[in-house]
């Protein structure tokens, strides 16, 4: 039993090599381990296999959210986490009743100043958890600077990142305030949520919301994808049916639903985009 575990690790660590960790390409994992390309997407199924990126400053507690992850918390010996290498971790989640095998990578090096000597964990996520203390201003500004170099690598748009103060059970040590961290999130068009690794609280709600980010964007792509689809198609569109079209987007955006949809735009809503 072991020994295959050992070999499915061993399989699945060369695999993440494979399809290289270096790979800027925008490619996914199907559950069965095999690539596929998001050129596909629409011919074969949705991905559902993604790669996590913890980053952040020395001491905010990466390694922590990974063993909560691993579920070192609940057990030392558990077998339901896969540990691919000591800082990469594949787990099977279930988010909204859609099942999703997550990746997480905690290979950041946290002691080197040059971030650009760092660019394959740059370069290597679907979604990154972008973390800090809240007691600790200096790896609150290092976020910053991270968040600016990942947008180097990575389009805003395509790319989930989710801001997140960590330690907030230590109240009485605060030097950042919940609103700077929304503040900053919006800035850096990022979603935003406070953890305590120590308490347990939050951590599988960034998870989580990691993973409905993931799945919105998926989504959206499909969508477009089929919207583009419809427009090549009905390219000869009568000038009636163009008016038509334009009063229904006006009537839309009046819709209250629709109104809701924006207002819920905010960076500490993880299940919207
Ligand atoms: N009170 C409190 N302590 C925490 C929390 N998260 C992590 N710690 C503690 O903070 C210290 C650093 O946590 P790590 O998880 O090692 O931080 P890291 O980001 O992996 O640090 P590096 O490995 O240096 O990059 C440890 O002593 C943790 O126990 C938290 O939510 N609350």
């Amino acid at each position: 039993m072991l020994s295959s575990m050992r070999r499915h690790s061993l399989r699945l660590h060369s695999e993440l090599h494979r399809w290289s960790i270096c790979d800027p390409g925008n490619r996914r994992w199907s559950s069965s381990d095999s690539v596929i390309s998001s050129d596909s997407v629409g011919e074969s199924p949705p991905p559902t296999a993604y790669r996590v990126v913890l980053l952040g400053a020395s001491g905010v507690g990466k390694t922590a959210f990974a063993s909560i992850f691993a579920g070192a918390a609940d057990s030392m010996d558990s077998d339901e986490c896969e540990l691919c290498g000591d800082e990469v971790f594949e787990k099977e989640v279930e988010v909204d009743g859609e099942a999703a095998t997550v990746t997480l990578i905690d290979t950041w090096d946290s002691e080197l100043d040059d971030d650009s000597v760092q660019d394959c964990p740059m370069q290597s996520g679907d979604a990154y958890l972008l973390l800090y203390s809240i007691t600790d201003r200096a790896s609150f500004l290092r976020a910053s600077e991270l968040r600016i170099t990942l947008r180097q690598f990575r389009p805003a748009e395509q790319t989930p990142i989710i801001l997140v103060g960590n330690k907030c059970d230590l109240v009485r040590r605060r030097e950042v305030s919940s609103s700077e961290g929304r503040a900053c999130a919006a800035v850096f068009d990022c979603k935003f949520i406070e953890t305590s690794t120590a308490m347990q609280h939050n951590v599988w709600e960034a998870f989580h919301g990691i993973v409905r980010q993931l799945r919105l964007r998926r989504d959206s792509k499909e969508a477009n994808k089929r919207r583009r689809y419809v427009k090549s198609s009905t390219r000869r569109e009568s000038l009636p049916l163009k008016a038509k079209r334009f009063i229904d987007k006006v009537v839309a955006k009046n819709n209250p639903s629709v109104a809701v949809w924006l207002k819920s735009k905010s960076c500490h809503d993880l299940s919207v985009l």
